[in-house]
């Protein structure tokens, strides 16, 4: 920042030209009056010139004061030699100059008692204060830095910025009028402070790192005449120019040199700096520069330098970094890390309560999973199924004396193994079904795998144990043999006998969950924030969509935004199995949750962040993850070997079987999935365009009829309009209730693409009797042994293993008369056409080709 010149006179009432050339003296670079000067060159001049005024404005006895104790000797005689013509200067107002002569005039004129009384006064002062003041024209030194502020303070007048050259301190210099504040030069003289204890080439005074308060070399020429060593006292402040507010301001324990401390946060800006610690800011920018640091007043200054410069006013310095005690602002270290950690797993450790056991049922299908849920829950789902299969991951609680059980029902047919083995993640204990009369099956292994995998305690539990041919010896025996021995069997697996149908040794069975679960001292923090797993989802029409989720840690409250990979939700509602309006759901508690952005997948882990704005961004960004995924993916070279291009010809020519999949659930959508995809053809291939839940609509016929698919709903129902939809776009829409039924079409379906196979279907076979000659050629005296001979038929005849003529019938005689056909157990003539070598014993076989639908 810098001012032009002319604004600078005007602000110290001096002429334009005047300045400009005082300026030039103290060889700042100026040219014209439109030059600028730096701010801070302006604002010392300023106060200079404010003192000035102050010093003129001071009281006549002082003015009476001989020149020589008002300013060094030397500069009388300056006066008397000075320029005719000194610079015009136009005085602030209320500064009254007075020339050399007139000093002189008056001096003869108050006669010897003046005198005596001022020499009197001198040296009243001198005895006062300190070292009598020096002979030598150079001003004594002045006071060390340090304010004292019981003694006037000399006014120290900033140096130049580096660079520039230093405004001289203001002892007058040879030649020129001294402008002590009382001896004003002659009229029409320069009042100015002279710029000049300068040498006359204006050797710049030593830069500000020379000057160090604590250096031993006298302070350069920075008091003005008026701090001559004997000043009389000054008096009190008249106006806003004098003093220094500086120094009255300054607090009263600085005043009595007592320490105070003062807080700042950084940046430290000077002028609020120097508000801090009672200084003008221009005072604060000169300190500044005498430690080398040069700052204007809205420039930031360092923490070091603060803390020096407040020391040297009796100030200890505080700097408060903001966010000092928020560790999240500051980067933590590993130390801060492993405390954080500490600390957390402490108030986990502090907040950690028993939870119920989350249990899931396996086995293989219809030893009796569902059946043994019923049981349990006193409820009976199995009739409410179709075709007596468990469809879809249901989780359901229930409560006995001693705590409450959580149970997923899981689904027992094959299809459904993906999410059966999520089934097995969730859980803390296994339930494997085993029917007493059926044993181990593939499934149960399937299963066991599963459990072991999973790291989850195992139960058996052998079922039917009603039935006739129960065997629980033999279930036990392949117990042993897949390393679970049964705890009566010298092993460790809880077996226990049931019946689910009668309900024998259900409470067992419940029992033995409780002492596993106790063994496995089974806890969560329910303060915590929730966290857990889907473990089904549904898109509900009047509802949208829906998921099933375990709670896992802490507790899940109604309002709470969850994020569940790209999905999120603000909990709307939550629902037990009951359905029940919950307002929380503690650990190991499962809910339905409505309020979701989608269906989550199900066994993807979900949790609370702060407010729905956050999960949802989150729940963006996984999305916008997977699909740049997908892009890279599609975008990779494919491999582009002759074997590939071979591959991808006979792909192109291979038939396909496109499918719009509508499923009432997501597991069920997965597990059709996975049915489909597990149909091995190579003649057909199975793309599935859509799979999706929810009911049938008209955007799924548009989008079947323009990928040239077939629509399967499996569970779900078609939305009103479909159907005639779908007759006019001749789409087919199929929908079936059991997912093998659905396969089993699925496979069908593949098989009517494939061009029909040509297959031989024998009608009829007669064994050759007799030869008998005919005018043109012979005919065949036959016995029909088998099925019938039609006339016309394709035929062969076989003479043992070989086939001596392939033809067709063209003469069927029964007797004299001809016949269409002749069936078994009758003679006949029969003359095949162009053969004529019939022999004894030939067989005469005849058939038709049948198109016959080509198998996968
Ligand atoms: N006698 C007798 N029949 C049972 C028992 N448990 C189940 N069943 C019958 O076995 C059949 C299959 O039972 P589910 O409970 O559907 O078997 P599941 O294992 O759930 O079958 P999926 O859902 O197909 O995997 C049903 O007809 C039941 O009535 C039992 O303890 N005793």
């Amino acid at each position: 920042m810098s001012i032009r010149i002319h604004e600078l006179a005007k602000k110290i009432g001096m002429e334009n030209k005047d300045l400009l050339s005082l300026l030039k003296e103290r060889n700042y670079e100026v040219k014209s009056v439109s030059s600028t000067i730096d701010n801070i060159s302006a604002e010392a001049l300023v106060e200079e010139f404010a003192s000035q005024a102050e010093s003129a404005e001071k009281p006549a006895p002082e003015l009476d004061q001989p020149v020589a104790e008002k300013a060094p000797p030397a500069p009388v005689k300056e006066v008397v030699d000075a320029p005719a013509q000194p610079p015009q200067v136009k005085l602030p107002p209320g500064v009254f100059v007075k020339s050399a002569d007139d000093v002189e005039r008056e001096k003869a004129e108050k006669a010897e008692q003046a005198r005596r009384e001022a020499e009197a006064q001198a040296a009243a002062a001198r005895a006062a204060a300190a070292p009598p003041p020096p002979p030598a024209p150079a001003a004594p030194p002045p006071p060390p830095p340090a304010p004292t502020g019981s003694s006037p303070r000399p006014v120290t007048i900033p140096q130049a910025p580096a660079g520039r050259a230093p405004t001289p301190p203001p002892p007058p210099p040879a030649g020129r009028a001294p402008t002590p504040p009382p001896p004003p030069p002659a009229a029409g003289r320069a009042p100015m402070p002279p710029p000049a204890a300068r040498p006359s080439s204006p050797a710049p005074v030593p830069p500000p790192a020379s000057r160090p308060p604590s250096t031993p070399v006298p302070p350069p020429p920075v008091s003005r005449p008026g701090a001559a060593p004997v000043p009389p006292p000054r008096p009190p402040a008249k106006g806003p120019v004098v003093p220094p507010p500086a120094t009255a301001a300054k607090p009263a324990a600085e005043e009595d040199g007592e320490l105070r401390t003062v807080q700042v946060k950084p940046p430290i800006i000077v002028r609020e700096f120097a508000q801090l610690l009672g200084l003008k800011p221009f005072k604060l920018i000169s300190e500044l520069m005498e430690q080398g640091v040069f700052a204007s007043m809205n420039q930031t200054i360092d923490e070091p330098v603060a803390i020096e410069l407040a020391a040297k006013h009796n100030v200890i310095l505080e700097v408060k970094h903001r966010g000092e005690g928020q560790v999240q602002n500051q980067a933590p270290t590993e130390k801060d890390i492993k405390k954080q950690k500490e600390k957390a797993a402490e108030e986990e450790e502090r907040n950690l309560e028993e939870r119920p056991p989350v249990v899931c049922i396996l086995g293989h299908v219809d030893h009796g999973k569902t059946s043994l849920l019923d049981t349990i829950r006193k409820a009976n789902v199995v009739k409410g199924e179709a075709g007596g299969i468990t469809q879809h991951i249901g989780a359901y609680q229930v409560t006995r004396d001693n705590g409450k059980i959580t149970f997923l029902d899981t689904p027992g047919h094959a299809a459904f193994n993906k999410m059966r083995a999520r089934g097995a993640q969730v859980t803390d204990i296994a339930i494997l079904v085993v029917a007493a009369d059926d044993g181990f099956k593939p499934q149960t292994d399937e299963a066991l795998k599963f459990i072991k995998d999973a790291g989850v305690s195992l139960i058996v539990a052998v079922n039917k144990m009603d039935v006739k041919g129960a065997n629980i010896d033999q279930v036990k025996t392949q117990m042993q043999q897949r390393d679970i021995a049964s705890e009566d069997w010298g092993g460790e697996t809880i077996t226990v006998p049931v019946s689910a149908i009668k309900g024998d040794g259900i409470d067992e069975l419940l029992e033995m969950i409780q002492l596993q679960a106790e063994v496995l001292e089974l806890k969560a923090n329910p303060k915590a924030k929730a966290s857990g797993v889907v473990i089904e989802s549904q898109l509900d029409v009047g509802r949208g969509p829906l998921a099933t989720v375990i709670v896992q840690r802490g507790t899940l409250k109604v309002g709470d935004a969850i994020v569940c990979g790209k999905e999120w939700a603000k909990v709307r509602a939550m629902f037990d199995d009951q359905g029940k309006n919950l307002k929380e759901a503690g650990p190991a508690t499962p809910v339905r949750v409505i309020g979701w952005s989608g269906t989550p997948d199900s066994g993807s882990t979900f949790k609370t962040v702060k407010n729905p704005r956050e999960a949802e961004a989150m729940a963006e960004e996984v999305a916008d993850e997977l699909k740049k995924k997908a892009a890279t993916k599609a975008s990779e070279p494919k491999e582009v070997s002759v074997e590939a291009l071979f591959a991808n010809i006979a792909a192109t020519q291979a038939k396909t079987l496109k499918l719009v999949i509508k499923s009432d659930v997501y597991g069920s959508a997965e597990a059709v999935r996975g049915m489909l995809e597990g149909i091995k053809s190579d003649k057909v291939s199975v793309e599935i365009v859509a799979n999706e839940v929810g009911l049938v609509t008209k955007t799924d016929v548009q989008r079947a009829s323009a990928a040239g698919a077939t629509i399967l709903a499996f569970n779900t129902k078609l939305e009103n309009g479909v159907t005639p939809q779908a007759k006019h776009h001749g789409v087919r829409v199929e929908s079936y209730n059991i997912i093998y039924e659905l396969v089993d079409a699925a496979r069908d379906m593949m098989a009517d693409l494939l061009d029909p196979e040509l297959k031989e279907v024998k009608l009829g076979a007669a064994e050759v009797r007799e030869v008998f000659p005919l005018a043109k050629g012979f005919v065949a005296g036959c016995l029909v042994t088998e099925g019938k001979i039609i006339r016309n038929a394709s035929a062969r005849l076989r003479r043992g293993k070989e086939t001596v003529h392939e033809g067709k019938v063209q003469t069927l005689k029964r007797f004299k008369d001809d016949a269409n056909e002749i069936r078994a157990g009758l003679e006949c003539g029969i003359k095949l056409d162009d053969f004529n070598g019939y022999e004894k014993g030939d067989v005469i076989e005849t058939f038709e080709i049948q198109k016959v639908r080509a198998s996968l």
